[in-house]
């Protein structure tokens, strides 16, 4: 079937059911499956994969294989549907369930009993400094430190209902202050999370700052103990130079 290729969403389709992850999502539904939501899985599958190729778009990282990358995250979702209602079809469907790692989209859902071990693991946060995180402030690299953490808003700054500028003004500071004033609704706070790359490291910013006070002292100590030394010296020669003008005067009147 020739598929437009400027028609994204029926690229992914005809893709998709190419490569066939699953018999539950092939060609029109039956009654039965009809019956069993299954449009409704394949639908959702579609639309997982459209959604990471607008992701892609948005992030510009849209490359050669772009509709693979839809197609393959459209398949998992559908072999994740599957696995997830293979009650539904009595263990008729044979699918593979998609693991975390060839996951790339929303493909992978844990079990209960593996989302909670995966909340009982370390998680590691990248800790970044304010040094650091001052450097990204420009349009196309935008950090912002809001309450502790760390967020990358490059993307979202066209997006901002309150303009980039403000949000630019903030970079470089801790903005948990302008965050706050603009009185943002919970959906942006959600928002913000999806954005939040690190934390930033609070105990590296005290050696800075020491390090700065300690070198603007520096000079100080030194020229009062050059000028302390001058004092001591100056006593003794001051003492030296009267006693030998006090004994010419002496030696003079004999
Ligand atoms: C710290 C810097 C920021 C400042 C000073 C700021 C300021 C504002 C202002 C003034 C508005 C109101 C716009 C209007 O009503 O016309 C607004 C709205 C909004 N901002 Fe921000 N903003 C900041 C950062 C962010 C970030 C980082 C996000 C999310 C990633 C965000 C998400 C939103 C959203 C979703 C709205 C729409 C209203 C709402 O849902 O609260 N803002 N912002």
């Amino acid at each position: 079937m020739a598929v437009s290729v400027d028609d994204p969403e029926r690229q992914l389709y005809a893709g998709f059911n190419r490569r066939r992850p699953c018999r539950r999502f092939r060609g029109p539904p039956s009654d039965n499956n009809r019956k069993a939501g299954v449009q409704t899985a394949q639908s959702r599958a579609i639309a997982c994969g459209y959604s990471g190729l607008q992701k892609r778009r948005q992030d510009g990282e849209e490359g050669e294989n772009n509709y693979e990358l839809a197609q393959a995250e459209a398949c998992s979702c559908a072999s994740s549907l599957c696995w997830q209602e293979r009650n539904l079809h009595k263990g008729r469907v044979k699918c593979v369930r998609p693991t975390r790692e060839n996951s790339i989209g929303g493909g992978f859902t844990p079990t209960p009993r593996e989302a909670d071990a995966e909340k009982k693991m370390p998680t590691i946060t990248r800790m970044f400094t304010m040094q650091e995180a001052s450097r990204h402030s420009s349009r196309d690299d935008c950090w912002i430190v809001i309450d502790g953490k760390v967020y990358d808003v490059s993307s979202y700054l066209d997006e901002h209902p309150g303009g980039d500028d403000v949000v630019l003004d903030a970079t470089g500071k801790d903005a948990t202050d302008e965050f706050e004033d603009a009185g943002h609704s919970k959906e942006a706070r959600e928002l913000l999370e999806t954005f939040c790359i690190g934390e930033l490291d609070e105990s590296s910013t005290a050696i800075p700052e020491m390090e700065i006070l300690s070198k603007k002292q520096a000079p100080d100590y030194a020229r009062k103990l050059v000028d302390l030394s001058k004092q001591y010296w100056a006593v003794p020669v001051a003492v030296f130079g009267i006693s030998v003008v006090v004994s010419f005067l002496v030696l003079r009147k004999k």
